[in-house]
């Protein structure tokens, strides 16, 4: 992989939090990582191994102790806020459990709110709300607020709101974790089809086998470090559901 074929590189990123009472915890230790363009990659790992940390800091939410992160090509910790929040604007879609829709504001509202804050041209504002709602199946939601709708129509709502801007990378902190089973495979097979389809990569933090197969490459986190991959290659989803959970087994043994 040469550098310049990579959406996100991350080096040497150690993070450590201080409590009030001054006691550090070393949460993530000398860990990189480096996702390549059109990459589906899943970050599993135990409740409390780093997981949303690592993703908070990839994603530009938070700040590494010390470390590099370089997202096509460009060192977001020596960004300032204002290029920051341009380039989460351009080239980040975020996808979270709990949606962070705007109550206040209709589901059309909430999809146009990153082209909106780019200041675009209302035409084309319309002309791209139009084209994901369409690939979401949620025209007639338009005019609803996000308390009128289901938690797997919700959970579209915030899928459209992150690809509305046609981001180059999207990160999600168990995008799923939320839906019933139907609407989690629904969510997974659609963000799937958009990672092979329009080439987004993706970075999805989960702690479920069955979400991480619907991934091109697994990273296994344990206390702060990656401690094994796991990649797709030409197996099938469920082959590759099978051998996730042979080697989760494998942790457990
Ligand atoms: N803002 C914070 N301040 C202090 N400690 C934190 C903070 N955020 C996380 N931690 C601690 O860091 C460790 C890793 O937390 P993190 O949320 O990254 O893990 P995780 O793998 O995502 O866990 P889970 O699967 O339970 O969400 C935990 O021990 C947690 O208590």
């Amino acid at each position: 992989m040469t550098k310049a074929e990579l959406i996100l590189d991350a080096q040497h990123i150690n993070k450590t939090y201080e409590s009030s009472q001054g006691v550090k915890q070393e949460v993530l230790k000398n860990l990189s990582l480096a996702v390549a363009q059109g990459e589906f990659v899943a970050i599993m790992g135990p409740s409390g191994s780093g997981k949303s940390t690592l993703l908070n800091i990839l994603s530009t939410l938070m700040q590494p102790t010390s470390g590099q992160v370089l997202i096509n090509n460009k060192d977001i910790l020596k960004m300032n806020d204002r290029q920051i929040a341009d380039f989460r604007g351009h080239d980040m879609g975020f996808i979270f459990q709990n949606y962070n829709l705007i109550d206040s504001l209709t589901v059309r509202e909430n999809i146009e709110l990153p082209l909106t804050l780019q200041k675009i041209k209302p035409i084309k504002i319309a002309e791209a709300v139009k084209m994901v709602v369409k690939l979401l199946g949620i025209e007639t939601l338009l005019n609803k607020y996000p308390a009128e709708l289901s938690g797997g129509q919700q959970q579209r709502v915030g899928v459209a709101r992150a690809l509305v801007h046609k981001p180059s990378l999207i990160f999600g902190d168990e995008p799923t974790g939320a839906l019933d089973s139907e609407n989690a495979r629904e969510m997974l097979y659609y963000l799937r089809k958009i990672n092979l389809d329009e080439e987004i990569s993706i970075v999805m933090v989960t702690h479920d086998a069955f979400s991480a197969s619907f991934a091109s490459r697994i990273l296994f986190l344990s206390d702060g470090e990656i401690i094994n991959t796991l990649e797709r290659g030409s197996a099938d989803r469920e082959t590759f559901y099978r051998n996730i959970l042979n080697q989760l087994g494998t942790f457990n043994d």
